[in-house]
């Protein structure tokens, strides 16, 4: 029998991505509410949540880059999985990141094709899709949380360094400066040239933004290159546009049937 294309009355979606993991509360297609937790260390049932109990049965559509957070999910009678071959887009390889192939829907969908999307996670993606919504490519780099911990974790004496509030000068006059000036300038840098070839392929192609460090990063962008700054819209919800469009237009599969 076919499914009905609509949206469930109340649902919920969760991105499981690297660091934690990200909530949208919906009411068939709105998005009302959205919110971060931590990771979980054993089943939601095992825990009892009693918010989502309260609410439930509900039904829960996951997606997750991180495996075994996704297992834990198994025994949640109503979670369905939303999985890379059911994503409406082209030219897709095997272990393309679900998270990217959302936000590039959720945000193509909302801003239109072409688009870039810039996710500043944990890891820090840029992924590109034409017009007829194929992919072109992306790339993929150590986000800027995980610049300064890295540095930090692997070297003697270099200290944890917090995200400077404006962007710091290029020369740095202590450690902290040129930490921070080193990993922030690289960054932006690095942007503006992926943003720059982008545009010349595609120059009516939107590019948005996403992911927990994106406000700080365009600070930074706004500050050295407020033309390139200029071109990028603030979707902090494109992966749950991505879900929404999944969720009404697809057969998801049961959670408790699919094999992790
Ligand atoms: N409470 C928080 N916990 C973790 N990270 C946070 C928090 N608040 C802000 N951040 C920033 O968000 C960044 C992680 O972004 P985000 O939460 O979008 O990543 P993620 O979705 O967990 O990881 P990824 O998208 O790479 O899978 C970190 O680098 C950190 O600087
Ligand atoms: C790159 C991350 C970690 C970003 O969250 C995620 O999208 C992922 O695990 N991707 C798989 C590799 C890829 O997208 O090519
Ligand atoms: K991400």
């Amino acid at each position: 029998m076919m499914k009905l294309r609509s949206h469930p009355p109340n649902w919920l979606g969760l991105m499981i991505g690297n660091s934690r993991l990200h909530w949208g509360k919906f009411q068939a297609d709105t998005l009302v509410e959205t919110w971060d937790t931590q990771h979980l260390n054993q089943s939601p049932l095992e825990m009892g949540w009693s918010w989502l109990h309260q609410i439930s049965p509900v039904p829960l559509f996951i997606a997750s880059v991180v495996p075994e957070q996704m297992q834990l999910w198994q025994n949640y009678p109503q979670a369905e999985i939303i999985t890379l071959e059911l994503l409406p887009l082209g030219g897709l390889y095997p272990t393309f990141g679900i998270d990217r192939g959302l936000a590039v829907l959720g945000a193509g969908n909302q801003l239109g094709f072409p688009i870039l999307v810039i996710d500043a996670g944990t890891a820090l993606t840029l992924t590109g899709v034409n017009q007829n919504r194929q992919l072109i490519g992306g790339a993929i780099l150590p986000g800027l949380g995980l610049q300064f911990s890295s540095l930090s974790n692997r070297t003697a004496t270099l200290p944890q360094v917090a995200f400077p509030e404006s962007l710091p000068q290029r020369w740095g006059v202590n450690t902290s400066e040129a930490i921070a000036s080193g990993i922030i300038h690289s960054m932006i840098a690095g942007l503006r040239e992926f943003i720059t070839a982008w545009c010349q392929e595609f120059p009516h192609s939107k590019i948005s933004i996403t992911g927990g460090d994106r406000i700080p990063l365009m600070t930074y962008l706004n500050s050295q290159y407020p033309k390139i700054a200029a071109l990028i819209v603030d979707t902090p919800e494109a992966i749950f546009w991505g879900m929404s469009a999944m969720v009404r237009d697809r057969n998801l599969p049961s959670l408790n049937r699919v094999s992790l």
